[in-house]
């Protein structure tokens, strides 16, 4: 007995140190590899260009330091990370850096006139500035004093994403403000908490002691769940994991149309229920037989005790996107898709039945002028590649009139299907056969092994915090975006064959540019 048990405690003590032996191979290997990367980058890049561009050297710093963690935490907890595994991860970041660094993510932009910017900073006077701040500081629970002036410096990342909103993007390709607008989103304390009306679906403002908002849309499926093939595109659930993979999507493909979107743990009661303001919200919070934390909040779908949005106990997942500027500051308008769906289960919408429907769009305003049409067929590929059925409308800020970009706004639905595509988002781009010819290139880049689409989305989402929960996207989501890309080029492809000039399908937005 003495034997056997000093031979189990032998065994047990060896497994043990074997583990930990294993752990810290595991983070001797990705320390190297993290090396390895940054070495390559060092080597791709010029010393000026990557002094110039504080976006990636801060991002590539948050992402060994939440690989590194995720990492170390897998280890620990005995999970099972090959050394395949940590070197493909490191070889899906350096592409993603190669993708950012290379010229067609670069090219030359002229300044920006102080016309094409969203929002100017209005020098506030010295009364009005005192009273702003006697308001602010002495109503508002839980919010910091206001510090800011109209000095750049002074001014929180939420305040800079705001004024950094010009006429053709969201913000710029090296925004250096982004890495920490993402930081705040991710880990600031969140101080209340309300329901957004609009919509169909429950979403909370959530607000930092900064007077920075963002707005949460908690998980509602599993990320690995396939939609249900029953379910019709307007019926579907919302996907936090979509919201938060379009973000990067629509980064990785050189569009910039979206607010910033991250993931983040949030805790039922003290992120929410304890601190809201919103009564109705409050009343909708139960614990559920499993002991779980629920709420359900009041909406016009899914907000009822049987699609109640529960925590494990507590915690929750969501996504987290940056507010655009407030409606009085920066009116949006709002359009209707020509290809919109006829949310119906039994009607057509006109596109889907009529060859011709181009024709028509192309000779309606705004479609009839500027890059209206190319940025609706770019919004097109967009949704072809994340299989999103639900784009029925889509904003503009309403300043810039009709020459601007096509905010990129609810993404929810996407993401949906895996294991089959949906030919007809594709419509625009194949009844219009159009293209802007700084997309095309971008698409085929993304077609090479280099720089090959699944691998960049998987690096750059690696960089979410909630990477380190579970990926974000589960690898067939991964196959099926360089599965579609291959469609889209073909769809380009068949365009240019039936046409007898390039320029008649190509659209070239960047003329000096011959890569
Ligand atoms: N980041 C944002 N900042 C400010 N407003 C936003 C943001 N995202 C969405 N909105 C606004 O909130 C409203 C609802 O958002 P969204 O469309 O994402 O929700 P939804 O529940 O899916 O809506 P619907 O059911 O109409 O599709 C929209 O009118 C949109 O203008
Ligand atoms: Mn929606």
């Amino acid at each position: 007995m003495w034997a056997s048990l000093s031979q189990g405690c032998y065994w047990v003590c060896m497994r043990r140190r074997s583990r930990t032996l294993r752990a810290w191979l595991v983070i001797l290997f990705f320390t190297l590899h993290l090396l390895l990367v940054l070495m390559v980058l060092s080597m791709n890049q010029s010393p000026c260009e990557s002094l110039s561009n504080p976006d990636t050297q801060a991002s590539i710093s948050v992402s060994i330091h939440n690989a590194s963690t995720s990492v170390s935490e897998a280890a620990t907890a005995g999970s099972d990370i090959t050394e395949e595994e940590i070197k493909g991860a490191a070889e899906d970041l350096a592409k993603l850096f190669a993708l950012f660094s290379h010229p067609l993510y670069n090219l030359p932009t002229p300044p920006v006139p102080d016309s094409d910017w969203l929002l100017k900073v209005r020098t506030k006077t010295k009364e009005e500035l005192h009273s702003t701040q006697q308001l602010l500081s002495a109503n508002e629970n839980g919010y910091d004093p206001v510090q800011w002036n109209s000095s750049t410096e002074t001014h929180p990342p939420w305040l800079r994403f705001h004024l950094g909103i010009s006429r053709w993007q969201m913000y710029g390709h090296k925004d250096h403000n982004l890495p920490m607008l993402i930081q705040q989103l991710a880990a600031h304390r969140i101080v209340s908490a309300v329901q957004k009306s609009g919509g169909t679906q429950l979403k909370l403002v959530m607000s930092f002691p900064n007077y920075g908002q963002a707005l949460f849309k908690p998980m509602k499926q599993e990320r690995d769940e396939e939609t249900n093939v029953n379910l019709y595109y307007f019926s579907d659930f919302e996907r936090h994991n979509a919201e938060i993979s379009a973000f990067h999507l629509d980064r990785i493909l050189g569009f910039r149309r979206m607010p910033p979107v991250i993931g983040r743990l949030v805790n039922v009661i003290k992120e929410i229920k304890d601190i809201t303001t919103d009564h109705k919200l409050v009343t909708t919070f139960f614990t559920s037989p499993a002991g779980n934390w629920c709420f359900h909040g009041q909406c016009s779908y899914y907000c009822s005790t049987e699609h109640a949005i529960c925590g494990r106990p507590h915690m929750i997942e969501g996504s987290m996107a940056a507010m655009l500027p407030d409606l009085s500051l920066a009116p949006r308008r709002s359009w209707r898709s020509p290809w919109r769906r006829s949310y119906s289960r039994s009607k057509l919408a006109l596109w889907e039945t009529d060859s011709n429907y181009c024709d028509s769009v192309k000779t309606t305003p705004p479609y009839d002028q500027g890059t209206r049409l190319v940025d609706l067929i770019d919004m097109s590929i967009l949704d072809f590649l994340m299989s999103n059925m639900d784009r029925h409308h889509y904003e503009t800020f309403e300043k810039f009139g009709n020459d601007t970009f096509l905010i990129h706004l609810d993404n929810g639905r996407a993401f949906g299907r895996y294991s089959r595509d949906e030919p007809s988002i594709l419509a625009p781009l194949e009844q219009c056969c159009r293209v802007r010819r700084s997309t095309l290139l971008r698409l085929r880049l993304l077609s090479l092994p280099p720089y090959r689409l699944s691998d960049v989305m998987r690096g750059s989402l690696s960089r979410d915090p909630l990477a380190s929960v579970a990926p974000l996207l589960t690898e067939p989501h991964l196959s099926a975006l360089d599965r579609r890309l291959a469609t889209v080029i073909q769809t380009i492809h068949e365009c240019l064959q039936q046409h007898q000039w390039h320029s008649d399908v190509i659209y070239d937005d960047i003329t000096d540019y011959n890569g």
